[in-house]
């Protein structure tokens, strides 16, 4: 537990961490709904990757048949990383550190904005040390199951893609010893907010006290 840190200038920092398709979409949007300002991650991501974005030359460099006229093909990307290991490394070492920059370029302009809550949704929370940016961190989870069934519903990635990513995470059991809360979504999102409601009152009762 890193439950009773002093806040960072009057502001909660909040990691939101968990595996691919545990729901971290989800309850970041349900702590926006009540109050929180939130980094995501995944989105920012998409950005430098997208149309103009500052990664593009550097994955175009990486994975030449990946970007065609200034634009990714997501899905050749993938196949390429999800087939050699050494590649996805690279990738990561090419993206990780911009995710940095802009997360602090986050950090700055809540702390001006007096946000008193943020939350900074990332998948590779602790693989990345960024957990270390966080007052708390709230994990969420699902069974193994209803994880891979989710994503695969999505329909843009196959059992072996889907597989290949969850070996890149940390294993979910090793997420919720670490965490300080977690957040199960394999149930109801009734359920689900419930306890989303209970974190941030249990935030809420720390900031009274002057601790977080
Ligand atoms: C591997 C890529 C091409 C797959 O693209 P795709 O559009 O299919 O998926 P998307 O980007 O929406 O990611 C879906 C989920 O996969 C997981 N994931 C993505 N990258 C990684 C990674 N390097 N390691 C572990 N899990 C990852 C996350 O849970 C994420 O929420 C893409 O995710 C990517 O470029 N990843 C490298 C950047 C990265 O490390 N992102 C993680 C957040 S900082
Ligand atoms: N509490 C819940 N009850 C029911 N369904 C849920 C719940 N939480 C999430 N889901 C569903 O699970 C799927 C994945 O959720 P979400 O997109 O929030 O996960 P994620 O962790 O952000 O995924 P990714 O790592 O791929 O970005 C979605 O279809 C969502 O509707």
């Amino acid at each position: 537990m890193r439950g009773h840190r002093r806040r960072r200038g009057g502001m909660a920092v909040v990691g939101l961490t968990g595996g691919i398709g545990m729901g971290k979409t989800t309850v970041g949007a349900m702590l926006r709904r009540l109050g929180a300002r939130i980094f995501d991650a995944d989105a920012v991501v998409h950005r430098l990757q997208g149309p103009g974005g500052r990664a593009l030359p550097a994955i175009g460099r990486l994975v030449p048949g990946a970007v065609r006229d200034g634009v990714l093909d997501r899905a050749a990307l993938r196949r390429a990383v999800v087939a050699d290991p050494a590649l996805f490394g690279k990738l990561e070492g090419i993206i990780h550190p911009m995710v940095l920059e802009e997360c602090h370029a986050f950090l700055r302009a809540a702390r001006r904005a007096r946000c008193p809550i943020v939350v900074l949704d990332i998948p590779l929370l602790y693989e990345a040390g960024m957990d270390a940016l966080c007052d708390r961190v709230i994990a969420v989870s699902a069974p193994g199951g209803v994880q891979r069934h989710r994503v695969l519903a999505r329909g843009h990635m196959d059992r072996a893609q889907v597989e290949a990513i969850i070996a890149r995470q940390m294993d979910d059991r090793q997420r919720r010893a670490r965490a300080d809360h977690v957040i199960r979504t394999g149930l109801s999102r009734a359920l689900a907010w419930r306890q989303v409601r209970a974190v941030v009152a249990s935030l809420r009762h720390a900031e009274e006290r002057g601790s977080t």
